[in-house]
């Protein structure tokens, strides 16, 4: 067992269950719950308006936050071998600015995102959720949430196909700074890890083996 936390974080695009997962993960083997902020982000609503426009503030503020809750659990939880479950890994930063940014932004964000994020703790194992285009839009609808009413189809299509790409096996080296975390790839279009005893099973179950895998206790 290594001497810090483990620290697992679940991934996929807008609606997929990542917090919903999470939570029931973080209930079930009673580790701390890390909760990305998305209310508390000012531009997100104007960025739905007018994506263009208000990128490079929404992207930025994403960033900021992340690095700080990041260093904040690195500081009060996994140094104190305490592990984390979190619903997001600061991967997606690069994925929803490589959408948002113009090329020149984009560049310039990466400099400054690589600078930050080789200080921060990286995930032992992250659960990869996918599922149909048709699914997320559904789940979207269903969260309602005011500024996502709107959500263009073609952006969650565009989101997934990013996703893909960042997790594809032959570049996760490259794609996650070097490191090469424990993936657990789930396409959920058909699993309700909520509400169907068997799915959940599944998943942690998963999760059970490769927590085994890294020499820990789940
Ligand atoms: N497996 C599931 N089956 C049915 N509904 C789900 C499932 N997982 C999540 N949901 C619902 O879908 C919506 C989006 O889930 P959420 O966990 O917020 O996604 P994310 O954090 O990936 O954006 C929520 O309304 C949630 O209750
Ligand atoms: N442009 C960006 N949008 C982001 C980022 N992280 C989250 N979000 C948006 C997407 C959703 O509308 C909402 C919550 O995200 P979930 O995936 O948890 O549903 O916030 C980002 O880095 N850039």
């Amino acid at each position: 067992m290594k001497n810090k936390g483990i620290f697992i974080a679940i991934e996929g695009p807008i609606g997929v269950g990542k917090t919903t997962l999470a939570t029931i993960l973080s209930n079930h083997f009673n580790h701390t719950l890390l909760r990305e902020i998305v209310e508390e982000n000012p531009f997100l609503s104007k960025f739905y308006n007018d994506i263009k426009e208000y990128a490079l503030q929404t992207e930025a503020f994403f960033l900021f936050n992340r690095v700080k809750q990041l260093e904040d659990i690195e500081k009060n939880t996994l140094s104190k071998s305490q592990c984390v479950i979190s619903d997001y890994h600061i991967i997606k930063n690069l994925i929803f600015a490589g959408l948002t940014l113009d090329k020149m932004q984009f560049h310039r964000y990466k400099q400054v995102y690589n600078t930050f994020v080789n200080d921060l703790p990286q995930p032992d194992i992250i659960v990869y959720l996918n599922s149909h285009t048709d699914i997320l839009m559904k789940k979207i609808a269903l969260r309602d949430r005011s500024f996502e009413r709107q959500m263009d189809r073609n952006y969650i299509d565009e989101l997934s196909r990013e996703y893909k790409y960042y997790f594809n096996p032959l570049s996760i080296k490259h794609n996650f700074m070097g490191t090469e975390p424990i993936i657990i790839e789930v396409d959920n279009s058909n699993l309700d890890f909520l509400n169907n005893e068997k799915d959940k099973a599944f998943i942690i179950n998963k999760v059970e083996q490769a927590i085994k895998q890294l020499g820990g206790y789940a």
